[in-house]
């Protein structure tokens, strides 16, 4: 059944699949999941809803989905190989601000992000001081990118004004920060084996937020997520670090941070339909519109209908299968990471259920996780944080499994 799906969603899919099963295509899902190379396995679940929906071009144009999983493939072995060698670099001793003024900034950057996002400053409370100093420092310049494009001064902003930010980008990892918080970051870069390119991405997001106000397939749209969400995954696992019992890929980490930045992002823009809507804009996927039956319009005028609920359900579906292939690289981060790794997806995913609550009005209901449920996510997210990593759990069990699953898809 997996199959027929996959062939009908992508046929440039089903060649892949057929490349790693050996040339067959009679394999169980779970065993395709299994083998396929983590690029693959959004494409294979969302080729595997059987939405029936337009495939994303695979053959002729590379993917975004190929495009992203170059960067992840570059960061894991950036990663890989700084881990053992020093990180050449800016030294916090070489650079512009004085120590006392350092810890003033990452002060403010902390109370920056309680600020905006208090739930998610008492999950990095239990993280170690300088990794949890680290994050409040990419917190607080991923806030502020954000911001240029989305704060009080948004209409003023040109593309200019961003290349303005990516040149003090550069400034700050070249160890000439521009303020105290630029500093902060400019530490942050000098302890952990942080790349530029996923800043420079994000950048790139809120560039094409200046000039885009619709997407014709989920393709653009996850470029976008990459961009302005899938980046923050990429900058903090370095930070976050892996579990040392970890027998994980990096890369396989890393494609579950991008995931949950996708997802984060996916989940916001299904919140905010309405909010958007009313700046005039539409970050759902066109072409996906129209095959429900839907336009602009329908958006505009924020109607609750039976299609609308379908069409709903349906990219809600999405969102979760992307929280759900983050979920395994939480469990491979260092212990103390995962508290607010899991809280953060715990609580963002839950928005899901309050737009299903409110019936799928997200036209003038903002879906809203109440505080009783909040702080309970907490203790969950703590009791998920002691689990072992899942690439340990699995690991004796997996292949009698393999093999007993061999054998079942002989027998189909
Ligand atoms: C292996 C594994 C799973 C590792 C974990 C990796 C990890 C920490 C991933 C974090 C994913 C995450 C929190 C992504 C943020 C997604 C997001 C909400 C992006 C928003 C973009 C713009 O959206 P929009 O303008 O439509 O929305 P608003 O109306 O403005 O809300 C952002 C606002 C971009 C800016 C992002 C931030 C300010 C959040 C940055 C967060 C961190 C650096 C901390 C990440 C760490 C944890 C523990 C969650
Ligand atoms: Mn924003």
């Amino acid at each position: 059944m997996a199959i027929i799906l996959v062939r009908a969603a992508s046929p440039g899919l089903s060649d892949a699949v057929r490349d790693i099963h050996h040339g067959s295509l009679q394999c169980s899902p779970s065993l395709l999941k299994r083998r396929a190379p983590p690029r693959m396995l959004c494409s294979l679940r969302y080729a595997c809803l059987g939405l029936g929906l337009d495939p994303p071009r695979t053959s002729a144009v590379v993917s975004s989905e190929q495009k992203v999983y170059d960067v992840v493939l570059r960061q894991a072995a950036l990663l890989k190989r700084q881990l053992r060698t020093p990180v050449i670099g800016v030294r916090p001793q070489d650079m512009e601000m004085p120590r006392s003024g350092l810890k003033e900034a990452y002060h403010r950057c902390g109370e920056i992000c309680e600020e905006y996002a208090k739930t998610f400053y008492l999950g990095t409370l239990l993280m170690t001081e300088e990794r949890r100093r680290a994050i409040w420092a990419i917190y607080v310049w991923c806030r502020r990118t954000d911001e240029l494009v989305d704060g009080p001064n948004a209409n003023y902003i040109t593309p200019t004004a961003l290349d303005r930010w990516e040149k003090r980008l550069e400034d700050l990892f070249a160890g000439r920060p521009y303020d105290m918080l630029d500093a902060a970051l400019s530490d942050t870069i000098s302890r952990f084996p942080i790349d530029i390119q996923p800043f420079r991405d994000m950048i790139e997001g809120m560039r094409s937020d200046l000039k885009k106000a619709r997407y014709k397939n989920f393709d653009e749209l996850y470029m976008y997520c990459y961009y302005v969400a899938g980046t923050v995954g990429l900058m903090s696992v370095p930070v976050m670090g892996i579990a040392p019992e970890s027998k994980a890929t990096t890369e396989s980490v890393y494609s579950a941070a991008l995931a949950l930045g996708i997802a984060n992002q996916l989940t916001n823009i299904l919140r905010d339909v309405g909010e958007d809507a009313r700046r005039g804009r539409v970050y759902l996927p066109q072409d996906e519109l129209a095959q429900a039956g839907l336009s602009d319009e329908d958006i505009f005028s924020g109607v609750v209908t039976n299609r609308w609920r379908k069409f709903m359900k349906q990219q809600i579906t999405r969102a979760r299968m992307f929280f759900e292939e983050a979920e395994r690289g939480v469990t491979e981060l260092s212990q103390a990471s995962r508290w607010p790794v899991w809280a953060s997806l715990l609580l963002y995913r839950q928005i899901l259920d309050e737009i299903e609550a409110n019936d799928y009005n997200n036209f003038t209901k903002r879906a809203y996780v109440g505080k009783g449920k909040k702080l309970l996510a907490l203790p969950v997210a703590y009791g998920k944080s002691l689990l072992l990593p899942w690439s340990l759990r699995n690991r004796q069990k997996k292949q009698g499994k393999q093999d007993d699953d061999e054998v079942r898809v002989d027998r189909k």
